[in-house]
């Protein structure tokens, strides 16, 4: 659970007045997440979640919100935000950023079958195309020049072994090139905690847009290969349904394995950056950033194709 920042019912029932959504009942906090504050809470006319950003930029969070409403209205099962009458997102709470937003039915599976997995790749699909109209999208804030520069940066930290498999990969991904790759704003984090499920099997929540911005839509792919597939039917069933709404190109198969590299990449060095350079909070989850480093070894000794 993360809470890095407390929130007194007073001063949140007074923040909720322009929304308009009824009195505050109550509200708790989420057992979940690492990157923001996030809290349940009910008011007179319903459930919402609370979100207090925790270190993202006005503009950068401007964004977010609108994605998430422009996906929402698109039909995706993505949360949307509401409004004060001046039209604003958000507002601050408690010295900081902070916005309402739907809260959304379902629960989170921890271990999918193929046909979750088939699912997730369509709505993948989906979110990439119906995100693809929305104007001045940022670039993804943890790309390439993320990678690199987080990297070098925790280099000087890790253990003599660590830190040759963390340079040579540095190395290795400073060469790719994916300019080639269909491009477009991606999720970037679209892991098995951030997807709820209704009862048909069907996702009922996007969630945790937060590190979403505008790249290769591949490495989406493989962010979701990376945390939804362990195996080769799952992964052939997320390929298949991604590639019914948007077929893969032949360059983004060539691209795959270094593409999947990085993805794996990138979650080890956020885990790596947690655990080393860890924020003060109330409540605050570490993952395990091994799992990704076991990942990525693996995929360096034995790189896979696309399936399909
Ligand atoms: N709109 C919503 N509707 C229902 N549940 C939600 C909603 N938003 C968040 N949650 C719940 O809160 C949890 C944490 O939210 P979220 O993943 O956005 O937090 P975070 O701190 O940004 O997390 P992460 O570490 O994944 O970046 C989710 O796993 C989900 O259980
Ligand atoms: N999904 C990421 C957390 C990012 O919020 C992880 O599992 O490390």
């Amino acid at each position: 659970m993360s809470v890095y920042t407390l929130v007194g019912r007073d001063e949140l029932a007074a923040w909720l007045r322009p929304l308009a959504v009824g009195e505050l009942i109550e509200h708790a906090g989420i057992a979940a997440g690492m990157q923001n504050s996030n809290y349940f809470v009910t008011t007179a006319h319903g459930r919402f979640v609370l979100t207090l950003f925790e270190s993202i930029a006005p503009a950068t969070l401007a964004f977010y919100l609108r994605l998430q409403a422009h996906l929402a209205d698109a039909g995706l099962p993505c949360p949307h935000p509401y409004a004060d009458p001046q039209g604003n997102y958000w507002r601050m709470l408690c010295g900081k950023p902070a916005a309402l937003l739907s809260c959304l039915p379902g629960r989170a599976i921890e271990e999918p079958t193929a046909v979750h997995c088939r699912a997730i790749g369509a709505a993948l699909a989906r979110l990439h195309l119906a995100a693809a109209g929305l104007a001045d999208a940022p670039a993804n804030p943890c790309g390439a020049a993320w990678r690199q520069a987080v990297g070098s940066s925790l280099l000087a930290a890790l253990s003599t072994d660590e830190a040759a498999l963390l340079a040579d990969e540095l190395t290795f991904q400073s060469a790719q090139n994916w300019k080639a790759l269909p491009q477009g704003v991606i999720h970037a984090d679209l892991f098995r905690d951030n997807v709820l499920w209704d009862d048909c099997g069907q996702p009922s929540g996007l969630l945790d847009f937060y590190f979403a911005g505008t790249d290769a839509w591949l490495f989406d792919l493989a962010v979701v290969a990376n945390d939804w597939c362990p195996d080769g039917e799952k992964l052939s069933a997320l390929c298949g349904g991604y590639g019914e709404i948007r077929p893969l190109t032949d360059g983004e198969r060539v691209a795959w394995p270094a593409v999947r590299r990085a993805a794996a990449l990138r979650f080890w060095l956020l885990r790596l950056e947690a655990r080393h350079r860890p924020r003060a909070g109330e409540v605050v989850t570490v993952k395990n950033p091994d799992d990704f480093r076991h990942l990525l070894e693996k995929f360096r000794l034995a790189p896979d194709a696309l399936p399909g």
